[in-house]
């Protein structure tokens, strides 16, 4: 019996299916069905040559052709999904000894947008996991190399001194300092008296003081910098585009300074900001990623690297823990590459105004996607073995051996400043000349989303990767506050997703044979994005100008074609809010998800795309527009009251409005010919009905624009110029399109 017991295997983590399944396979079968019946509608009753509207008929066939196809890519990622759950109680039984090094990447790119004491938030959080600390590593890579960023992380490391051992006497959760004095008060916490409570919390409340005053004036205090020999980096400093590697160990695990003040070892930390030249490429953030894989490779070479950005503290203590579970796995173990939490925010409200949470690919996508060989790598909470990183292919040699841990301690072998300054040499910008870094080593350059082209290459070189999604969550992080930065954020996906597509690695033709064909699919349907955009402003512009104009294109009621169109739109809204709704969203929600979800594909995609084709032909040049994680009170304010925050007068948000009020004008302009001029009073309602709620939900879905347009004062509407020039536009768009018939 014990020698059967004994025998047993219990693995480090389980895998569960989802449920019903089956009945979502009949649904979209019958859904399926409609679609071929709304094909077949348009093919086979094209108007005649000489009647009106045959190529717009034409149009909307191949448009309807086209949200189809794409609708069939969905499907993978529903057919089967996974759930997954670590057992970290029998890691710490097993492998307490011999746990990993783990090496933690921070990337930061901008003082004023990320504050520095933001940045030093996540990185305290991160050096906070319940973990072994000589065994963790924290490096901060700085691509504005600002001595300020400096400066508050050279502040973070004197109050990590309290801060761990603080967190680690009280069980503190989450560890970044000012996410736990937002949760806990002095009396609700249960364990630490008030006392405490308040000595550390004012010895960090100084600190954030010296911080933000410091990046208030521009400028470190004297006495600090002669402090610090880093900042003395600074004296030769030109500019955050040309500048030499300024690298500072900062914490070395090693010495009493970095000692807490229980005389406990602290992790490592490191500042980085790498070399840069203005003649030469940095390639943003995968750059700033591969410099740290090499300069981490020499001073701690942890096999196991977390990502994150700076504005995502760590919101679980025991999440490297839970990661470790699914690389140590004694079966499954050994072929995964990464482990990929979502990407959750600690400021959606409530109806989530800009669809910021993304809850169909966190909560249902991802898992599918899981099932078929593993998620996307979403650039942050993402944990990565770093062989497969650094362009290993899996084979069967792979195995896992925790104990032989290449302990190459180099730290013990060399002195400090000759560690600093070898390590420096690795993050220079020539480095790279001629080496496979960026092409097949660390992250892969030349696409906006450099993190999915690397995790689809990691997966065609073999390695399979976990979707964890735990209940409690592992990271919160930071959402857009207004609808054109999440509006930008989305052109830079989908122009990157597009990249992919077209890249050596693109999952339509590359990736075949590589990875399974339901994980083609999927990457498929969110590297397609730019091309849902001419379909879609199609579809908002032509049915309603026909409304205007009392020419039917769809079937009318009392047709049997009706039907499918129908059963399409009710069936899919149904199922579309019925998932939201699982996922944990509200019904509001939903509508807004929707209203982004069009956004989304009448400006940001559209320019994605056309961005994209002149910089084929090299007409524009890269960039990575970095994400706003502050917001000016007023702004906040806004947001906190979902109220929608338009406040500019960019292109996009012209287009926007012009598309809301070519709605609003067909709409109203069909009421008034209808029921005052030829009296015929809602009959057209009959005839013409997809057409009437197809212009009817644009304009519904489209009220937060007019309001913006006429009716606000506050800053966040759209101004007075967008209000002339779209409604000048749309009025003669409508006008015309009336007068030329
Ligand atoms: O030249 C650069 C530009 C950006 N970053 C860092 O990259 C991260 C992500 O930038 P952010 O502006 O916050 O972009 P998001 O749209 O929020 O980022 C998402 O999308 C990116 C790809 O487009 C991924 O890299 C990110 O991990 C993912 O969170 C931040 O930590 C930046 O500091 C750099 O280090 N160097
Ligand atoms: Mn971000």
């Amino acid at each position: 019996m014990a020698a059967a017991a004994a025998e047993e295997y219990y693995p480090l983590f389980e895998t569960k299916r989802g449920k019903g399944r089956v009945l979502y396979r009949i649904f979209s079968l019958s859904l399926f069905l409609a679609i071929c019946f709304i094909w077949l509608y348009r093919v086979s009753h094209i108007p005649r040559e000489a009647q009106h509207g045959r190529w717009v008929w034409i149009g909307l066939f191949f448009a309807e052709l086209w949200f189809g196809l794409y609708w069939l890519l969905r499907h993978p990622f529903r057919w089967n999904l996974v759930f997954r759950q670590p057992f970290r109680h029998i890691l710490s039984q097993r492998y307490e000894k011999i746990l990993p090094r783990v090496d933690i990447f921070v990337c930061t790119a901008d003082p004023v947008i990320e504050p520095p004491v933001m940045v030093m938030n996540t990185v305290l959080s991160v050096m906070a996991y319940e973990y072994p600390p000589e065994k963790v590593s924290v490096y901060v890579s700085d691509d504005a190399a600002s001595d300020i960023t400096f400066y508050a992380l050279s502040e973070a490391s004197t109050f990590a001194r309290h801060w761990l051992p603080f967190c680690k006497r009280f069980k503190v959760d989450p560890t970044s300092p000012l996410a736990y004095f937002n949760t806990v008060s002095s009396s609700t916490h249960p364990i630490h008296t008030a006392e405490e409570f308040a000595t550390i919390k004012k010895l960090y409340q100084d600190m954030e003081s010296r911080i933000e005053n410091a990046a208030k004036v521009g400028e470190v205090p004297k006495e600090v910098q002669s402090k610090y020999k880093g900042f003395s980096e600074w004296d030769s400093y030109s500019s955050r585009r040309d500048h030499h590697t300024i690298l500072q160990i900062l914490l070395n695990g090693k010495d009493s300074s970095s000692k807490d003040v229980d005389g406990q070892v602290m992790p490592i930390l490191v500042y980085l900001a790498r070399e840069k030249r203005p003649q030469l490429p940095h390639n943003f953030k995968a750059g700033a990623m591969n410099s740290l894989l090499r300069v981490s490779s020499m001073i701690s070479n942890g096999e196991i690297i977390l990502n994150v950005d700076c504005d995502m503290y760590s919101n679980n203590s025991q999440s490297l823990r839970d990661a470790l579970c699914f690389f140590m796995d004694e079966v499954k173990g050994h072929e995964i590459a990464f482990v990929q939490t979502p990407q959750c925010f600690e400021n959606v409200t409530k109806n989530d105004l800009y669809g910021g949470a993304m809850r169909i690919p966190y909560e249902v996508e991802f898992h599918g996607m899981d099932a078929l060989g593993g998620p996307l790598y979403i650039g942050t909470g993402c944990f990565h073995r770093r062989e497969a990183l650094c362009g290993r292919k899996f084979n069967d040699q792979c195995k896992n051996d925790w104990n032989g841990c290449r302990n190459i301690d180099h730290m013990k072998e060399a002195s400090l400043p000759e560690l600093e300054e070898k390590s420096k040499a690795l993050a220079s910008c020539t480095y790279e000349e001629n080496t496979l870094w960026g092409k097949e080593t660390g992250l892969l350059y030349g696409c906006a989303v450099e993190d999915v082209i690397t995790g689809l290459c990691i997966k065609c070189r073999g390695w399979k990767a976990v979707y964890y999604n735990p209940e409690r969550r592992a990271f919160l992080g930071v959402a857009p506050t207004t609808l054109p930065e999440a509006l930008v954020q989305h052109k830079r996906w989908s122009e990157g997703g597009f990249q992919v597509l077209l890249s050596k690695y693109s999952p339509a033709y590359y990736a075949c044979g590589f990875i399974s064909p339901g994980l083609q699919m999927t990457y498929c349907y969110y590297n397609l994005w730019v091309f849902l955009s001419w379909p879609t402003l199609y579809y908002c512009i032509i049915p309603s100008l026909y409304l205007l104009k009392g020419i039917p294109l769809f079937p009318q009621i009392s047709s049997p074609w009706f039907i499918p169109f129908a059963y399409v739109v009710v069936g899919d809204s149904f199922y579309c809010l019925f998932e939201f709704l699982w996922s944990g969203g509200t019904i509001k929600g939903w509508w807004n998800d929707l209203r982004i979800w069009l956004y989304k594909r009448t400006t940001s995609y559209l320019f994605a795309f056309v961005d994209t084709i002149l910089k084929l032909f090299g007409y524009s040049d890269s960039a990575f527009v970095i994400s706003a994680k502050v917001a000016e009170e007023n702004v906040s304010q806004r947001y906190e009251k979902e109220v929608m925050e338009f406040g500019n007068s960019s292109p996009m948000l012209t287009l926007l409005a012009t598309l809301a009020l070519l709605n609003l004008f067909c709409l109203l302009g069909m009421l008034l010919r209808q029921v005052f001029i030829s009296k015929r009073g809602l009959r057209i309602c009959e005839t013409m009905a997809l057409q009437v709620l197809l212009s009817g939900v644009l304009v519904l879905i489209n009220v937060p624009v007019y309001q913006a347009l006429y009716l606000r004062k506050d800053k966040g509407r759209l101004p007075t110029s967008v209000a002339f020039k779209s409604t000048t536009l749309a009025l003669s768009a409508c006008v015309l399109f009336v007068a030329i018939s």
